[in-house]
């Protein structure tokens, strides 16, 4: 009888990482309108303030605080007013007790002024002097500079993905290429003689090919490059050549199919003949998943990543191992969660982590994640789920009410 040696999904984490470290991370640049969506390879450290100089928020009079102290409507306190600021010009002339200096949003303020009276609280009395109706504090609708970035602050971290702010803030600083990690390409190759293509119909016994697509979209919606998807007949021959080719050009080459124990199946003799370091896994601790490969090739520095023909194995396995490995690497954040309300009791899975698919629901203010039950070679178990759940290899279960961690899938 041949079993498979299982490994967890925590030590297939780390035998993958300890087998790539940073061999399969490569940077770019970017020009930052084309960085979206990238991570960043490289914490962004300012090397000057933003803004660099004291900045009105509102439009008013720059004044010394202390002068409008006790000015009210009926008691206004008048200020000669000796400057106006020009967007964009510089504010050289210092103020002195008893001055004011017209500044619009976003002007420099003068040196010696702490504060801006808005102008709906000021009267020009007569031509140089204005009277101010409010006190202001010190500070008041100033942005100092150095407020919004200071200089040598990590602005954002190494790892981050990219998004509209972000590149806004590299803009402030005057960065205009990211330097980012270049994603992984990917091919991936679908395998059994049963598949064709989603625009023929099939005959009896076929079935239309769902993992090229489902896993080709996973991939880009995790910011990876997909360079081909392959649907390859159960020919070990040919196969291997496929995965040949394709280990020339990619990073990572993903097989689904062929991954078990039937007669046909390939992938792990193809792996392990095809990858200098040979099969580093074949077997994870996990349900659905168990059928799961991966090899390195040093030569052509290809991670070969075999999955669960299973649909919505396939899925999950390529999320919890290769996804989390590219995110580990490139020193992205956890991936976000939310804690919810477990519906019903649901059982465990001895000696194996249990990845259960939940849906959410809002019920009485309170997020309720409710089981979301099927095969796993049944697609729309995983249309129907929102998230998922980690039921711990040595837990037996949960209990109905109990609070659990939910990922987003
Ligand atoms: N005797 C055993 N049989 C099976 C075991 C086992 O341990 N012992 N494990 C089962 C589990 S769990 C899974 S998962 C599957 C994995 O099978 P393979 O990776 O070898 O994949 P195939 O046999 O090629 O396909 C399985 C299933 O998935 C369908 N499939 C495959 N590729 C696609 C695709 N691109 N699009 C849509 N559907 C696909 C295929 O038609 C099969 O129905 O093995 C169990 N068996
Ligand atoms: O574990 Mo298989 O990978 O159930 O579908």
């Amino acid at each position: 009888m041949k079993l498979l040696k299982v490994d967890t999904i925590a030590s297939a984490r780390d035998k993958t990482v300890n087998i790539l470290q940073n061999k399969l991370l490569k940077t770019e640049c970017r020009k930052l309108l084309e960085s979206q969506g990238y991570i960043l390879a490289s914490d962004i450290i300012s090397r000057e303030p933003v803004p660099a100089f004291h900045r009105s928020a509102v439009d008013g009079y720059a004044v010394i605080s202390g002068d409008t102290a006790g000015s009210s409507e009926n008691l206004p306190v008048f200020l000669e007013c000796v400057d106006e600021i020009d967007m964009g010009s510089p504010a050289l002339k210092e103020i002195h007790p008893g001055e004011c200096v017209y500044v619009p949003t976003g002007g420099m303020i003068p040196p010696g002024a702490d504060a801006v009276v808005m102008v709906e609280y000021c009267e020009a009395f007569d031509s140089s002097h204005v009277a101010v109706y409010s006190p202001v504090s010190y500070g008041k609708n100033v942005v100092l500079a150095g407020e919004d970035i200071e200089q040598g602050e990590i602005v954002i971290k190494k790892g981050t993905k990219i998004r509209p702010q972000e590149i806004g803030a590299m803009a402030s600083l005057g960065i205009t290429e990211a330097v980012v990690f270049k994603p992984w390409e990917i091919t991936i190759i679908s395998t059994g003689d049963e598949l064709v293509p989603p625009h023929t119909t099939p005959a009896p016994g076929e079935i239309r090919d769902i993992n090229s697509y489902s896993l080709c979209a996973q991939a880009q919606k995790h910011g990876l490059t997909v360079l081909n998807t392959v649907v390859q007949k159960d020919d070990e021959q040919k196969l291997k050549e496929a995965v040949i080719q394709a280990m020339q050009v990619s990073d990572v080459v993903i097989i689904s199919g062929g991954s078990s124990q039937g007669k046909k199946d390939a992938t792990n003799d193809i792996i392990d003949e095809v990858a200098s370091e040979g099969s580093f896994i074949h077997g994870l601790a996990l349900k659905p998943g168990k059928p799961t490969i991966a090899g390195y090739d040093e030569n052509s520095r290809t991670l070969l990543a075999g999955l669960p023909g299973h649909p919505v194995a396939a899925m999950l396995v390529f999320e919890l191992l290769v996804i989390w490995v590219w995110k580990h690497l490139t020193d992205q954040p956890a991936d976000s969660s939310l804690f919810a309300r477990i519906t019903s009791n649901l059982a465990g899975a001895p000696g194996k982590m249990t990845c259960q698919l939940v849906k959410l629901i809002r019920q009485e203010n309170e997020i309720h994640a409710e089981p979301v039950f099927g095969k796993s070679g049944l697609i729309t178990t995983m249309t129907r789920a929102d998230g998922y759940i980690l039921i711990d290899e040595n837990k037996e279960g949960l209990k109905k009410d109990e609070i659990v961690e939910v990922f987003y899938i």
